[in-house]
């Protein structure tokens, strides 16, 4: 399949790598400096566009794929504001988008079992919740779009927290996501929940990059017949 790599950063290159290994060709290799060679691609020379930029790119690289028969899988966080509107005109335009805040399997099954615990833990006011996520110094978005993630699912169960804050809280109804950045860290997240008596964490550690680019390229493969808005729920077949 021919795919056309926006950004081609950190991420970008991890994908590169697995996608030619995997028998695939790569047309384009977007990043700022060469933003203009966008306009030569369309639906009639690329297959899919994997998506891994930056917050303030995203969504004009994924109106550009929307407006040109371009499917698109897109990872990059920190934009998801304007992820609607992308949504909105893929649907308009019979096209395809896939978003995830992250492609590892590990952190997907991680996803369920924070959902799972997150339900239990509703029927227990006893115990406070709390996330924490840690990443690379060069990381531009914080909380993590993975800890937004295991934010919603806990929002979505447990009926006391009301909306997550980036920040220390005293508040029972805000559920508290704490950023730490350390050099060369690929991406780890726990959530605790404590009590007096005892505490429970559940914790995913990427020990690299290969768990995120081997899941996007899989997830292109995946979408080539595919149309409409879609997600790791319909990828994993939960
Ligand atoms: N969903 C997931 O599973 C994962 C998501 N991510 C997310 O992916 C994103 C990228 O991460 P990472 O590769 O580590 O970051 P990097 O900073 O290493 O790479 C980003 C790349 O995007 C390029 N870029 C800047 N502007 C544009 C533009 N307008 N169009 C296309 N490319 C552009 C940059 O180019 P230049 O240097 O020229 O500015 C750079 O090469 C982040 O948002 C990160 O959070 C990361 C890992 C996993
Ligand atoms: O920027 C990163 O590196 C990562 N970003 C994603 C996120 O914000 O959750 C996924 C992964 O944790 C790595």
């Amino acid at each position: 399949m021919k795919i056309l790599l926006l950004g081609y950063g950190k991420m970008g290159k991890n994908i590169e790598a697995i996608a030619l290994d995997r028998g695939h060709e790569v047309v384009g290799k977007i990043n700022e400096e060469n933003i203009d060679d966008l306009n030569n691609f369309n639906g009639d020379n690329v297959d899919v566009a994997i998506e891994f930029s930056r917050p303030e790119a995203a969504f004009e690289n994924c109106l550009y794929c929307a407006d040109n028969n371009i499917p698109v899988v897109s990872g990059t966080t920190g934009w998801l504001d304007r992820k609607e509107e992308i949504e909105t005109k893929v649907q308009n335009n019979n096209g395809a988008f896939f978003y995830a805040s992250n492609y590892s399997v590990g952190v997907n099954i991680f996803f369920k079992v924070n959902s799972f615990l997150a339900r239990l833990m509703n029927k227990h006011p006893e115990y406070n919740v709390k996330l924490d996520e840690i990443h690379h110094t060069e990381k531009l978005d914080a909380p993590s779009g993975t800890a937004i993630t295991l934010a919603e699912g806990v929002l979505d169960e447990v009926d006391r927290k009301e909306s997550w804050v980036n920040s220390d809280t005293e508040k029972v109804e805000e559920l508290e996501i704490e950023s730490f950045r350390e050099p060369g860290v690929p991406g780890t997240h726990s959530v605790y929940y404590s009590s007096s008596i005892d505490e429970i964490e559940i914790k995913h550690t990427a020990h690299s990059r290969q768990g995120f680019a081997l899941g996007a390229v899989l997830v292109a493969e995946w979408i080539l017949d595919k149309k409409g808005v879609l997600s790791m729920d319909n990828f994993m077949d939960f």
